[in-house]
């Protein structure tokens, strides 16, 4: 099983930039991902524009976070409720939202996607903002899956193009992932280390191979559970049930596609069986093309693989 037997290495090249002092930061797509990381990144002082592509969508996000940020400050500031409101406050004065990415960035110094798991769409959004960006401004993606190197090569800043992947729910979750390509300057990458820190992560480097690390390991430990599923070894109940209890995991694995969302991970499993048609691993699943199909993408849309209302 040859699973992505190609292997890049990353090789800084030298840069005419000095490392960036990321202070405002453009984030392009208000999902579950983005309004998460524009959360965080307004919380630790950062100025943040969110950009979807209509008004109701950053609303949605503004609430979502509004709502999250009273989960934190629950927890933070459980004997202060009055610095707990001045906390939320300034968070929210932090982040401003846009619908024109191309020029929100004019000012940007890290113009980070996470929008829909798509190649061309992440290629044809950074192709546009490549125009209208200051030349210091570096671009970051959050993909899950996709080779940040064939983000990168629709733009004419391979040296100021790196992949920083956060994980869901953002404010919740420890980690990021730096990924540099083969072109990203030592540079680039440090500022994203250093933003990355910024937010109060703990940060892993990584190279620019499929997955990267966690979804290396992951994609194949879910979609072994879907297949699973499917060959009628299991319940969807009892897998889930089996991997919190027998192997300490806080969500089974169907709870936890029904939470990073179906749309995106069938988005996930179609690029990776183009990259691999012949893996039986990353065959169609009927089960999971019929969910999408009706609309049922999870938790964000009520039902997936159970239901949420
Ligand atoms: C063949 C078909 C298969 C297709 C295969 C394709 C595979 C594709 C899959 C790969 C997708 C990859 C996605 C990706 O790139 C990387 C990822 O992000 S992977 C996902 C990583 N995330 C996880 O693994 C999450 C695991 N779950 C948890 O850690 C917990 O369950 C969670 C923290 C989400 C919730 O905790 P829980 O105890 O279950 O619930 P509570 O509601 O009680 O919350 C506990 C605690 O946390 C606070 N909290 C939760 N969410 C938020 C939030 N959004 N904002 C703020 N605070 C939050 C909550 O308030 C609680 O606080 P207490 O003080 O304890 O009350
Ligand atoms: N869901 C998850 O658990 C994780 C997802 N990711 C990655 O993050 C990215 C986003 O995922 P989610 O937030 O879950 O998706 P989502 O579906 O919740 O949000 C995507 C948002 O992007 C917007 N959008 C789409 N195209 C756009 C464009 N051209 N311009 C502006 N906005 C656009 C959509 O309107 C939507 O609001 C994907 O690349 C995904 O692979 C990374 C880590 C975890």
């Amino acid at each position: 099983m040859a699973f992505f037997g190609h292997h890049m290495c990353r090789a800084f090249s030298s840069s005419a930039f000095r490392s960036v002092a990321i202070k405002h930061v453009v984030i392009i797509g208000g999902g579950q991902m983005g309004a998460g990381i524009a959360q965080v990144a307004a919380s630790t002082g950062h100025q943040v524009t969110l950009v979807d592509t209509s008004d109701a969508i950053l609303t949605k996000a503004v609430k979502g976070i509004e709502a999250s940020l009273k989960r934190v400050v629950k927890k933070k500031f459980a004997d202060k409720p009055e610095a707990g409101v001045a906390f939320i406050e300034k968070a929210l004065r932090n982040v401003s939202i846009a619908t024109d990415a191309a020029a929100a960035v004019q000012s940007a110094d890290l113009a980070l996607e996470a929008i829909v798991e798509n190649l061309k769409v992440k290629q044809d959004l950074f192709s546009v903002l490549d125009k209208t960006a200051p030349a210091h401004t570096i671009f970051a993606s959050n993909t899950s899956s996709l080779p940040i190197g064939d983000i990168a090569s629709a733009t004419s800043r391979l040296d100021r193009f790196g992949g920083l992947h956060f994980f869901n729910p953002v404010p919740m979750m420890k980690l990021v992932e730096v990924i540099g390509t083969s072109a990203t300057s030592q540079e680039t990458f440090d500022s994203l280390m250093n933003f990355s820190n910024a937010l109060g992560k703990t940060s892993v480097s990584c190279k620019d191979t499929p997955g990267f690390i966690v979804n290396r390991l992951l994609v194949p430990y879910m979609l072994e559970a879907v297949r699973l599923h499917e060959r009628g070894h299991g319940s969807k109940e009892d897998i889930d049930v089996a991997m919190k209890l027998g192997a300490g995991y806080p969500m089974g694995p169907f709870e936890l596609l029904d939470y990073v969302g179906l749309d995106t991970a069938k988005f996930i499993l179609d690029g990776w069986s183009a990259m691999e048609p012949t893996n039986p691993l990353f065959s169609p699943s009927p089960l999971l093309n019929k969910l999408v199909a009706d609309g049922k993408f999870g938790k964000k849309t009520g039902e997936g693989f159970y239901k949420y209302k």
